[in-house]
């Protein structure tokens, strides 16, 4: 199937300035990708490419069948910016209804849309009087409008509490359901572990890695960490067996390879009259961005 975002060779320079160098990416129906990379990696000027803001000077882009900018792809596209701003006097409603006659649509479906986000028991207040995960809801009432393919997303849950960023995901997973393919950028790493299906890392204009998490961490290779309680007294035991290992408090500490992790583990079970517990710790995500933003010289 044809991916609804695909991107190839993509190349932007501002004056002199490589902001995107032979980048290559596809979000297809229901997928949901996020975009991860260090302020200037380049983000934003990918995502104006795909929204037809700004011209790429070399690569071929292709929005749900068409050039990105053109009437067909903007039908199609939907954009929230990271701080959408709204009319402070107009309600909710208002400014939905707005949008949809913007677009060409009966604004009779705004209530359904701002329903679809929670917000309808706001409905009807002043935007100025409402939080900023309120604000957030109203913003992506307003992407929903003419049922979009593609959603592109600049830091949607940037300030977001916790609560509202579980929300803000739960409703983007019945998007995703549904078939929109979604790609947004975020600088919160754990959330879009848990919640998106595949992570892009833009790295100094260049895409330095792609994947799942767990491709990411193979790849990446780093050393995983095994922590061992010892049974009071037996840690000189455990230190003689292992001398590389480094004693904090009760328990001792250890790193091997992702290859030599179960070689690993049975020598610490063979010591098991000695050892109270063992915790196996992976490398976590910040350190896998890292390892791979590090590489391009970042
Ligand atoms: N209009 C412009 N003129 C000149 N340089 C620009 C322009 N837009 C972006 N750049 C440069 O291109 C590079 C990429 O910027 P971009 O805004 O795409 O990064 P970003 O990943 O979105 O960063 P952030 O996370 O801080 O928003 C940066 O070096 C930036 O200074």
């Amino acid at each position: 199937m044809t991916p609804t975002l695909d991107i190839a060779n993509l190349t932007k320079t501002f004056d002199g300035v490589k902001a995107l160098s032979d980048v290559s990416l596809s979000v297809s129906r229901g997928e949901r990708v996020a975009l991860l990379g260090h302020n200037g990696a380049g983000k934003s000027t990918l995502m104006k490419i795909i929204l037809g803001l700004i011209p790429a000077d070399a690569g071929r882009i292709d929005v749900c069948g068409s050039a990105p900018g053109g009437p067909a792809a903007r039908a199609k596209v939907a954009y929230l910016p990271e701080n959408a701003t709204f009319h402070s006097a107009l309600t909710g409603l208002e400014q939905i209804a707005f949008y949809m006659r913007l677009r060409g649509e009966s604004p009779k479906g705004a209530m359904a849309l701002l329903e679809r986000v929670g917000l309808a028991h706001a409905a009807r207040r002043r935007i100025g009087t409402y939080s900023k995960g309120m604000r957030q809801r109203v913003g992506l009432a307003q992407a929903l409008i003419g049922h979009p393919s593609l959603l592109v997303l600049d830091e949607p849950t940037s300030g977001l509490d916790p609560v509202s960023r579980r929300d803000f995901y739960e409703l983007l997973d019945g998007l995703a359901a549904e078939g929109a393919a979604i790609l947004l950028s975020s600088h919160a790493l754990t959330e879009v572990e848990a919640r998106t299906d595949r992570l892009l890392i833009l790295s100094g204009g260049q895409m330095v890695a792609e994947g799942t998490l767990n491709a990411l961490r193979r790849k990446a290779a780093l050393p995983v960490a095994i922590q061992v309680s010892a049974i009071n007294g037996y840690d000189v035991d455990l230190l003689r067996a292992f001398p590389d290992a480094i004693k904090l408090g009760n328990t001792v500490r250890l790193t091997c390879t992702q290859d030599d992790k179960l070689d690993t583990l049975a020598q610490v079970a063979a010591l098991r009259d000695k050892v109270a517990d063992i915790d196996v710790i992976p490398p976590s995500l910040e350190e896998i961005y890292a390892h791979f933003s590090r590489r391009s010289g970042q």
